[in-house]
């Protein structure tokens, strides 16, 4: 379990993260999101000990600096470019490894996990964007981490690599470990994480499943099929629902419930062919709180 409690951080005038407190809970993926600019990069270096802030992040109760070995609990990619360029993918792997007494054995094996073995004698200045992003989560797993927390992992892989990075943090939660992967990509998240944590200008929108997160902050629309469109349309509108004809032989009422609209139909005396909630987005969600949040702030400045 990662706690963030109170997390603050500022940059002259500009607060970064703002009093931040979620909780992270293992055996999931977590996805954290947030428009550009929203935080995502400076939490997690607040939370690997990289930048000072207010405020603190427990991984079961202890912070980052009191790990007594960080890279065995907690594997982080932050940035896939800070390696050195002359240094091939194995002398690269095996320099982490050798400070945190992890063996040889280990390394040939997160190498050939990410799927770089054929490639470990090569120079890292002439991989790709997406080579490097995999070279980065083999140096995050090395240690075989309780803990794994990456900014952005697919930037850069291709749809194979993305697809391989879905079920690799499946994989890691499914074997209980905490996974928190940050991503500007709502429909990446959409398909890899369970669970949320949402924020914006810094501070904290949702934190929760993404399940709930998508009911909180969307309506739910409800499409019905009938020859009769027009006549069920007049009776609704006029019964008071929020109705909208799509297609000749379709209707969306918004901000219903099936039972409701079935219980309509029925009583008005009409045939139906098809009726069905309409699922709303992660992105739908995702606008609607965050600019709610905008709007929150401007008129409360
Ligand atoms: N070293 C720094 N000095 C000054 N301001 C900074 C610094 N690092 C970040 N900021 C500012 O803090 C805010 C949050 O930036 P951060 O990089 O954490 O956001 P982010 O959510 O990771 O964005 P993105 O999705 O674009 O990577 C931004 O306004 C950014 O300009």
């Amino acid at each position: 379990m990662i706690t963030i409690r109170e997390l603050s951080k500022r940059y002259g005038d500009k607060l970064a993260v703002h009093d931040l407190t979620c909780t992270v809970r293992p055996g999931v993926v977590t996805g954290f999101l947030g428009p550009n600019g929203a935080g995502k990069s400076t939490t997690m270096r607040l939370m690997l000990g990289l930048d000072r802030g207010e405020g603190e992040v427990l991984f079961n109760g202890r912070s980052y600096q009191d790990l007594p070995n960080p890279v065995r609990t907690v594997g982080a990619l932050l940035d896939a470019g800070a390696v050195h360029p002359g240094r091939s993918a194995h002398q690269h792997l095996r320099m982490i490894a050798a400070g945190a007494g992890i063996s040889e054995q280990r390394v040939r094996e997160v190498l050939a996990a990410v799927g770089l073995d054929e490639v470990r004698s090569r120079r890292i200045g002439g991989f790709s964007l997406g080579m490097r992003q995999r070279l980065g989560i083999a140096a995050a797993l090395l240690g075989d981490p309780e803990y794994v927390i990456l900014d952005e992992p697919t930037n850069g892989l291709d749809p194979e690599g993305v697809r391989w990075i879905r079920s690799l943090l499946r994989n890691l939660a499914d074997e209980g470990r905490t996974v928190f992967v940050s991503s500007h990509l709502l429909s990446e998240i959409a398909q890899l994480a369970d669970d949320l944590v949402v924020i914006g200008e810094g501070e904290l929108i949702a934190a929760q499943p993404v399940r709930d997160f998508i009911a909180a902050h969307t309506r739910t629309h409800v499409v019905v099929r009938t020859v009769e469109a027009g006549r069920f349309g007049q009776w609704l509108h006029q019964a008071g629902f929020q109705v909208q004809q799509e297609e000749a032989d379709a209707l969306v009422i918004h901000n219903a419930e099936v039972d409701a609209v079935s219980a309509a139909a029925r009583q008005a005396g009409i045939p139906i062919r098809e009726l069905h909630t309409r699922r709303s987005s992660l992105e739908d969600a995702f606008f609607n709180a965050t600019s709610t949040a905008t709007t929150y702030r401007g008129a409360a400045a």
